[in-house]
């Protein structure tokens, strides 16, 4: 009697629809002969059995043939719901221009069409602030008993620079977890999108007859802790080996979420620990360019919220890490937000912009230092990051003024999608006539300057939080602390070859599965290193490797 594999008993209990509209187990046009008859797909598709590269190349003309990038997108989802191992297949094949499709920035199109648009729900749970009693059943039903080992979720409060999408956002938790399986390899059956409704402030959405959320102004306080203490509760119960994932989370709520669950479980939170990391190693990229050293550097946060205070946060570890008091540490940092330069007399104050404010009595114009320009002029800068969500305020007139005094300028318009960029990486290099050293929120094509190619790297938490998240699931671990997040930043580096003229401060998103191999190993080792590991492991380099699932048809 041939012993049949796990996945073989779960398919002979099917039926031929279950099978065939089951992406995790159809194979389309590749089931052979022998497949459909022994699964009962006789004649419930085309006679000709076809291989996986010959379905790729099929798929592959089919997405050249759509006319733009949205249409593109709407292909590959269609395809994706279909079919997981045929899509990630093919996306293997195309990652540098998949991402900016799949994920930022035409993923930013499809959440402000999502409810003209919805043809699926793509396997994502849709917890409601007014069902908490569904909450248990909502993730259970959602994962259809599958083993989940990784969960994003978003309340969809801060979608990229664009506000408040109520429902609509659940689309950047798909997005990130395609991106978690074409970078990382995680297994695309053991993941689960998950959306918290808590309502939304989105007067369009409100107004709009087809919206397909929850219909009220979002909820605060007691009753949205409690929503997502549920949530947090069933999702450890339901899945216990799981790496949980918030993204996109309101200003007044992700940093209060984050500090909850942080020393809890293993959780970490993209826009505040992820962007911190990809920042970090960008200028640790770009000192390595200019051989400049970190304790050199004056870094001005223009955006002081979720993305901007977490970023400088992990640069003030690294500067303590380099030896420096939290006191002298402090010292290099000038946050820049609605109200000018923050002060530590500053009314409305973040918890999170309290660790990075200065005295007025540092300068004799403080009352003046209320806009960007007035405060580059008064600091001189020598990093200057954009998390701002404002399109367009790094002009030419304040990069000029920061390129006056320092020799390579660290500048990084990281506000996503591209409309809200703080700056285009070609004007950065003009400006500061090839001084600059770029990092972009979205991909930017090379920029051609007095006969020097300049590549452009992506600072998007993306390049990151796939091999964090792949090493800390791959290693077992409890939870995240500091010094994992450190060992990951500088895992990226000796990537690039900074000697040639031009050389970016990130490695290209082409290599994206090397380093995010790098990474895992680098972030299992380092969690084994401080026995955070629930399981016993040997080798991080085997558990990551044990771990990686390849898009081939079993
Ligand atoms: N590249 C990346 O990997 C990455 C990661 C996270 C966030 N981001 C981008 O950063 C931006 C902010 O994201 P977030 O999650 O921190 O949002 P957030 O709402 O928490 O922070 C935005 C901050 O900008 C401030 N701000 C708004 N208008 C301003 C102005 N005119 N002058 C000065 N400050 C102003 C807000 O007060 C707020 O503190 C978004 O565009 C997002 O896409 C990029
Ligand atoms: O989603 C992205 O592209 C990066 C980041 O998480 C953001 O919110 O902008
Ligand atoms: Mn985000």
């Amino acid at each position: 009697m041939v012993k049949l594999t796990q996945t073989e008993e779960l398919l002979m209990t099917k039926t031929a629809d279950q099978i065939l509209n089951n992406p995790f187990l159809n194979k389309g046009t590749a089931f052979t002969k022998a497949e459909r008859q022994a699964l009962g797909l006789t004649g419930t598709l085309p006679s000709q059995v076809q291989t996986i590269e010959e379905q790729t190349t099929q798929a592959y003309a089919q997405f050249q043939s759509k006319p733009t990038r949205l249409e593109k997108r709407i292909f590959l989802m269609n395809l994706f719901n279909e079919n997981r191992t045929l899509f990630y297949h093919l996306m293997d094949q195309h990652v540098v221009e998949f991402m900016p499709i799949v994920y930022d920035p035409v993923v930013a199109d499809s959440i402000e069409q999502y409810n003209e648009l919805f043809l699926d729900p793509q396997n994502a749970a849709f917890v409601s602030v007014d069902a908490p009693e569904d909450i248990e059943a909502t993730l259970k039903n959602a994962a259809t008993g599958r083993d989940i080992r990784l969960v994003v979720v978003t309340d969809a409060e801060g979608i990229l620079g664009m506000g408040d999408w109520g429902v609509n956002g659940v689309d950047i938790a798909v997005g990130k977890l395609m991106v978690y399986t074409a970078a990382a390899g995680i297994d695309p059956s053991q993941v689960l999108p998950v959306s918290i409704d808590a309502g939304t402030n989105n007067q369009k959405l409100l107004d709009d007859p087809l919206y397909l959320g929850n219909r009220h102004k979002r909820i605060y306080g007691d009753r949205y802790y409690e929503t997502i203490d549920k949530f947090v509760a069933a999702e450890q119960k339901l899945f216990p080996d799981s790496l949980l994932h918030w993204e996109d989370f309101g200003r007044s709520n992700a940093q209060v979420i984050l500090d909850q669950y942080k020393d809890k479980i293993a959780t970490f939170n993209d826009d505040i620990q992820g962007t911190g990391m990809v920042v970090l190693a960008g200028i640790l990229g770009a000192l390595n360019i200019s051989k400049e050293s970190i304790k050199d550097q004056k870094i001005l946060s223009f955006g002081a919220g979720t993305a901007g205070m977490g970023i400088a946060s992990q640069i003030m570890d690294e500067l303590m890490q380099a030896g420096l008091t939290e006191a002298e540490a402090k010292q290099h940092f000038y946050a820049v937000d609605k109200q000018g330069l923050l002060f530590d007399d500053t009314e409305d104050l973040t918890p999170a912009q309290k660790a990075f404010t200065r005295q007025r009595s540092e300068f004799s114009n403080a009352d003046e230092l209320t806009n960007l320009e007035a405060v580059v002029k008064a600091v001189h800068p020598t990093v200057m990051i954009g998390t701002s969500t404002q399109p367009g305020t790094f002009t030419e007139s304040i990069i000029k003024e920061m390129a006056a005094h320092t020799d390579r300028p660290i500048i990084f318009p990281l506000s996503n999608p591209t409309k809200l960029a703080e700056a285009k990486a070609e004007d950065l290099i003009k400006w500061t006539d090839g001084r600059a050293l770029v990092a972009t929120g979205i991909p930017a094509d090379d920029v051609e300057y007095k006969g020097v190619t300049y590549q452009i790297g992506q600072g998007n938490n993306a390049l990151m939080y796939p091999g964090l998240g792949f090493g800390l699931i791959a290693s077992t671990a409890k939870v995240l602390n500091a010094e994992t997040l450190s060992a990951a930043c500088h895992a990226l580096g000796g990537i690039v070859d900074t000697s040639k003229p031009g050389a970016a401060v990130l490695p290209p998103v082409s290599k994206i599965t090397e380093f995010s191999q790098t990474l895992a190993e680098v972030v299992a080792q380092s969690v084994i290193d401080q026995k955070l590991n629930k399981e016993p492991i040997t080798s991080a380099k085997q558990a990551v490797a044990d771990m990686k699932w390849v898009p081939e048809y079993k």
